[in-house]
């Protein structure tokens, strides 16, 4: 029941300071943008068009319906799966299961709202509904990082997460102190990083295109491509979900409020934020300009889909026949690095095509306003971090090899840029 206070792990994210100020930063950019977009002038830099009470926020019904949506969720989670996948290996060296039927949630999802709607659902209603919708999964994400926190009191040491434990209350919130915290086989941080959020986000897109519909007589073509991108990435995320098996936020950080808001309140309410411009903002956008649109965003999947299978692939079999012709730099821990291939390329090729499609995402908003190229922004930034602290645990892992890995895959990201 130990619980190392002071683990002696660096302090990421500017330590206590830096964590209690996104913890306050993230949320108010959150609601910033939920009304900026539909504000006339959707400036993202100015100050929001009013600052909401309580009574728009706060609304019973509203937290009545996200439970409804994250129960409905958890029951599917809990659905027969097509395959259960085993994890990393644990500090204990025992691994955990986990039940691989994110697709089918997806589906049964789509088919249960399809149902609703033919039954009278108002679903173009929902986007009146995004302000108190978000306040009640921020005002979640609150509560369940504290239980999650206090949870970790009784966690045996092995169960905690190498980052979250530094002993101060504020950063480790934060971080989240336990690494995989579960009760029986339900596992929170696994289903909460690509259920509730993830097909929450294609489903406030779907009732934002049904309100253009309804306002305009049909969905915009740019309202079409944000809808046909964005739902492309999230099934594919959840097609591939055992991949999330081996990211950096399940074997290394713990399940704090970073994850927690994270995946419950930012993935849906800021995402989503291309579809909501659109609503208040149409936009033209001719067949040429479209196509071009299409192909930058088939150019970032292939790529994304490309580096992210390719690695898959190798580490799950490094002799299957796609990739066993690549060029790999051996390491001390008996793993090999590929060095050719798309991982010859840039050191993150994932992260290059993923920030492709990211602008593919924000095109069809046109040029007029830099608030649709707020993803863009914060991607941006997302990956440049993410990708440094990658390289942090990678070194730590492979040492020498690391070494050998930059000096011959020289850029980070961004050919001969970054
Ligand atoms: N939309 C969003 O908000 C976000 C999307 N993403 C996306 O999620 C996906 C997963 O990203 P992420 O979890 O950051 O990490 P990656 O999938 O990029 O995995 C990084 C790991 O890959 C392994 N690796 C690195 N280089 C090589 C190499 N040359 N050969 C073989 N293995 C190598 C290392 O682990 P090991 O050696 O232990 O296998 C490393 O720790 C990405 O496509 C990313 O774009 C990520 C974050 C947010
Ligand atoms: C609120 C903070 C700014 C940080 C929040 C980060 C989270 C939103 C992301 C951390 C890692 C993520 C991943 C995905 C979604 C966003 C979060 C949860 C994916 C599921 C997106 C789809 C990809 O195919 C896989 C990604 C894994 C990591």
């Amino acid at each position: 029941m130990a619980s190392p206070q002071g683990s002696g792990a660096p302090l990421e994210f500017g330590g206590p300071l830096g964590a209690a100020a996104l913890m306050l930063l993230l949320p108010a950019t959150m609601f910033h943008l939920l009304l900026v977009a539909r504000s006339g002038p959707a400036r993202l830099l100015g100050p929001p068009p009013y600052l909401p009470g309580p009574e728009a926020l706060w609304s019973p019904q509203m937290l009545l319906l996200w439970f409804t949506w994250l129960g409905l969720q958890a029951a599917l989670y809990l659905l027969p799966a097509r395959k259960v996948a085993e994890g990393q290996e644990l500090k204990d060296k025992s691994r955990l299961r986990y039940p691989i039927n994110g697709f089918q949630a997806l589906v049964l999802t789509a088919l249960l709202v399809g149902l609703a709607v033919s039954a009278g659902l108002p679903l173009g209603a929902l986007p009146e509904m995004l302000l108190p919708l978000a306040f009640a999964a921020t005002l979640t994400a609150f509560i369940f990082s504290l239980l999650l926190y206090l949870k970790a009191l009784v966690a045996p040491a092995s169960a905690l997460a190498p980052g979250g434990n530094s002993g101060n209350p504020i950063y480790d919130f934060f971080l989240g102190r336990e690494l995989n915290p579960r009760i029986w086989s339900f596992d929170f941080k696994y289903f909460c990083e690509l259920r509730p959020g993830l097909i929450g986000w294609v489903l406030i897109n779907l009732a934002l295109l049904m309100q253009e519909a309804e306002l305009r007589g049909s969905p915009s073509l740019a309202m079409w491509l944000v809808n046909g991108f964005q739902l492309l990435y999230v099934g594919d995320a959840l097609w591939h979900e055992e991949a999330v098996l081996t990211t950096m936020d399940i074997t290394h950080d713990g399940f704090g409020f970073m994850l927690a808001f994270g995946d419950l309140a930012w993935v849906p309410f800021t995402y989503s934020l291309q579809a909501q411009f659109l609503l208040h903002h149409p936009q033209p956008l001719g067949l040429p300009m479209a196509s071009v649109i299409c192909l930058i965003n088939a150019v970032g999947y292939y790529i994304f889909r490309g580096a992210n299978s390719q690695k898959n692939t190798f580490r799950k079999n490094p002799s299957d026949p796609r990739v066993a012709g690549l060029e790999t730099i051996p390491t001390a821990t008996g793993r090999q690095l590929l060095v050719s291939g798309w991982w010859g390329v840039v050191r993150h090729p994932n992260y290059l095509g993923d920030l492709i499609m990211a602008l593919a995402w924000s095109l069809p908003c046109g040029v007029s306003h830099l608030l649709p190229y707020f993803y863009l922004l914060y991607f941006t930034s997302l990956l440049v971090h993410r990708e440094a602290r990658d390289e942090q645990q990678c070194l730590r892992k492979y040492g020498l090899a690391w070494h050998e890995y930059c000096r011959r895959v020289p850029y980070r990201i961004l050919p001969y840029v970054y």
